[in-house]
């Protein structure tokens, strides 16, 4: 039974595929204190949250049987992805579930901003009826620069665009072409600042982000202008725009997100001229029902084994690209276990060749695959899908991939070649249509092996006599063949035996394999 933890307010009809789900046990629990989060973790292998819990190294490292975070929304700042990662936590959010209701705030937001709507509201239940005080500005031709062209950017820009107003936009991966294509203006963050009558900012918070419409920014805006920010707190620099927003400089400002949440006691809401909602850009029945489901089903997948859709540490692959190169992945982690086991010394390098069917496909996510399989050795579970490349990166080995024309006959080949201190091993495996994975090379000598079960690898010296000695020790033991290979340079020289068996070989009989006149390694492994 896999446990889950919901941290947060979830849809209820959300998290339906959850609740129905007859290997899933949920825990919901939205008002935990943090000293009941860290003792709650302890126990699940799964957990949602929205922006409120913070999902820190801490808790993190509190919770070892943890496999997955979904984050039902779109920001993952509250979350601690590089320990996530570290620890191999696969972290998943819902990027699309609310998009419209975020830009639909905006426009409310950015309608009530030019018609001073909450504040005319709030006078009318002081009982005042005041109608000079709220001239609003109409929103047709104005100017609206939208900083952040991605899902919700793009949707405020259609909106705005319904209210005849005048968009230009910045957005690093925005170019002239791609502007004119989505019916707006394309400008620098200059031009965006210098133009706009309303500015609004839909980028997420990071490093690049934070403060990115400070004191110097805002002073590039038209005097009156007004600025909306219904993305993260902390893209607007609060004590800047506080200034500006006093000076005169800035009109007014809406403002759904703040630097630190909750917010109720901050400076800026005691100006008049700003307006203000407690994070409500999501926080619709439609929206919240959407992020809910898709990280439901995101964790219900992974759980079972399956692959998720929307990866925040693993880069995201096309359903097309997953179809073609999920066949390979067992062939890539027993290659990778294989040369694990068969290598001495410290490992350096791993260098992967691709070739055949595989030359034109994006292999990273196979070459991940068979990394985990080499690491699995020495880290067991530490290591996996997520952290494997951060692992081997953390212990100084360095990875490689590398597309090559050489098949060796067969439509589609690994090979997977490692480097230690002490020597350089290579394999290679291939996919046979309809017949499954089967090891086709070890170092120089050209083998068929079924890479499953137990088995033995032995080098030994091309002597006549050595393969009689292991098969008759074997049978001492009640270990049966059920397949050999054995594959040498050149008569009498370097060879090895690949012996798959029906039972792992145990007590001294490692040892005496290895006593064997002629043979210098033994190597037993399980696939
Ligand atoms: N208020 C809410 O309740 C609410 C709801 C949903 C999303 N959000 C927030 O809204 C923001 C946008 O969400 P989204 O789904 O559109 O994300 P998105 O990833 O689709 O778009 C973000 C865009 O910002 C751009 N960007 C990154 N750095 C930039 C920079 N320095 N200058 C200009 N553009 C930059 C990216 O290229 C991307 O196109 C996020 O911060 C998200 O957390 C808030
Ligand atoms: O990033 C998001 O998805 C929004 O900020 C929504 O946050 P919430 O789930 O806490 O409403």
């Amino acid at each position: 039974m896999y446990r889950v933890l919901i941290s947060d307010p979830l849809s209820e009809d959300g998290i339906k595929p959850l609740l129905e789900a007859a290997d899933v046990e949920t825990i919901v629990d939205p008002s935990m204190s943090h000293e009941q989060l860290l003792e709650a973790v302890g126990s699940v292998d799964a957990m949602i949250v929205r922006s409120q819990t913070q999902v820190t190294r801490e808790v993190i490292e509190h919770a070892p049987h943890l496999k997955i975070i979904g984050r039902a929304g779109v920001g993952v700042d509250n979350i601690d992805v590089e320990a996530a990662t570290e620890n191999g936590i696969v972290v998943v959010n819902a990027p699309d579930g609310n998009t419209i209701s975020t830009a639909e705030h905006t426009m409310a937001m950015l309608m009530s901003l030019a018609r001073n709507i909450p504040q005319a509201y709030h006078q009318l239940q002081q009982k005042r009826w005041e109608r000079k005080k709220f001239v609003g500005v109409e929103l047709k031709d104005k100017v609206i620069g939208i900083v952040g062209f991605g899902r919700i950017g793009r949707e405020v820009a259609q909106r705005a665009k319904g209210h005849r107003m005048k968009v230009i936009a910045f957005d690093p991966f925005l170019n002239e072409e791609k502007a004119e294509k989505a019916g707006v203006k394309h400008g620098t963050l200059e031009e965006v600042l210098q133009q706009a009558d309303f500015l609004t900012v839909h980028t997420p918070l990071i490093d690049k982000t934070k403060h990115l419409i400070n004191e110097e920014a805002i002073q590039k805006m038209k005097t009156g202008a007004r600025i909306l920010n219904c993305a993260r707190g902390g893209i607007i620099e609060e004590n800047a725009l506080y200034e500006a927003v006093k000076s005169g400089k800035i009109a007014g400002a809406a403002l759904d997100v703040f630097e630190e949440e909750p917010a109720t006691d901050h400076p800026l809401l005691s100006l008049p001229e700003v307006i203000a909602t407690p994070h409500l850009g999501a926080s619709t029945i439609e929206a919240q029902e959407n992020v809910a489901t898709d990280v439901s089903y995101d964790i219900i997948e992974l759980l079972r084994g399956g692959t998720v859709r929307n990866p925040v540490n693993l880069p995201a692959v096309s359903s097309e690209m997953m179809e073609k190169l999920s066949p390979y992945f067992k062939l890539s982690e027993q290659l990778g276990v294989f040369l694990s086991r068969v290598v001495a010394g410290t490992l350096e390098r791993v260098q992967v060749y691709y070739s055949g069917d595989l030359l034109d496909v994006d292999t990273m996510p196979l070459t991940r695959i068979a990394v985990k399989g080499i690491l699995k050795r020495h880290l067991g579970s530490r290591v996996n899908d997520v952290n494997a490349f951060k692992t081997a990166a953390d212990k100084g080995i360095t990875i490689n991939e590398q597309k090559s024309t050489s098949t060796q006959g067969f439509t589609n080949l690994i090979t997977v070649e490692i480097e230690s201190d002490q020597e350089t091993r290579t394999i290679a495996g291939t996919l046979l249509n309809g017949l499954g994975t089967r090891i086709v090379q070890f170092d120089h000598y050209s083998i068929d092996v079924v890479p499953e079960g137990h088995l033995i690898v032995i080098r030994h010296t091309d002597q006549p006599g050595a393969i009689g000695r292991v098969g008759s020790l074997l049978a001492e033991h009640q270990v049966n063949i059920a397949t050999m290979q054995v594959g040498r340079t050149n008569e009498g020289g370097e060879a090895v035996m690949v012996l798959s068996v029906d039972k792992e070989i145990e007590g001294d009989c490692h040892e005496k394999l290895a006593d064997i006149a002629d043979i210098s390694q033994v190597q037993c492994l399980t696939l």
